[in-house]
């Protein structure tokens, strides 16, 4: 059965706390907050600030998809806030080993992000070093949008390099995600998915999240 990581992104801002318990009571694995700078993805959305304001009112773990350039810049702060694993793109910065290791200096699960675009080639010597490896199947930015079908074979793909070089990363999927395409992804490998407006554009979220885990069970 797959993890859930419900996007926060698509809850409702005023009632934040509300949608992060509800995804808490409804057997939620984790809690996905996108940090946007409006630089590496044409959007804004939440900062540290957030993390921290949350990090009292939920047991989840605040899994921190930092879409923003140079993260190395910030990820001290996100880790002081609260946060329990740090995403950052490998085409956000020049030194991705750099940040990845100031992650994990902090104490913090750090995990490497790959836009669709990006080949596996790009990753393979961060491997050894990261707990999560984040696919993304849609381009960061926004949600609600289509799932790219051809990111199944790269989820594959990473999941025989795991499996070849016993590696324990995470395997986790982001956009688009909802009770058939994460059947897709889990078959492919992948161990987490992140769903934004499947859960919170429902009239029944809690039920969303336990429709994606019975989907891959
Ligand atoms: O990283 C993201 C966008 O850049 C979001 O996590 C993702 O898009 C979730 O939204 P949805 O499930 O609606 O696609
Ligand atoms: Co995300």
């Amino acid at each position: 059965m797959i993890k859930v990581a419900p996007s926060i992104l698509s809850a409702d801002f005023a009632n934040l706390q509300r949608d992060v318990q509800m995804a808490e009571n409804a057997g939620a694995d984790a809690l996905h907050i996108d940090v946007m700078d409006g630089q590496f993805v044409p959007n804004l959305s939440f900062g540290m600030s957030t993390v921290a304001d949350l990090r009292p009112v939920t047991s989840l773990m605040l899994d921190c998809h930092l879409m923003i350039m140079d993260p190395e810049r910030f990820v001290g702060q996100f880790a002081k806030a609260g946060a329990d694993l740090i995403g950052v793109h490998v085409e956000s910065t020049r030194h991705i080993y750099h940040a990845l290791q100031l992650i994990k200096d902090a104490g913090v699960k750090a995990e490497v992000v790959v836009n669709p675009g990006t080949p596996l080639s790009m990753i393979s010597e961060l491997l050894p070093l990261v707990d999560q490896v984040l696919i993304m199947t849609v381009n960061p930015g926004f949600g609600g949008q289509h799932f790219l079908d051809q990111m199944v074979a790269k989820i594959a793909a990473l999941n025989e390099l795991k499996q070849q070089h016993g590696y324990r990363f995470e395997i986790e999927v982001d956009g688009g995600i909802n009770d058939q395409t994460v059947k897709a992804c889990y078959d492919a490998g992948a161990t987490v998915a992140v769903a934004g407006s499947y859960v919170y554009d429902s009239a029944d979220p809690a039920q969303r999240i336990q429709d994606l885990k019975v989907a891959t069970n």
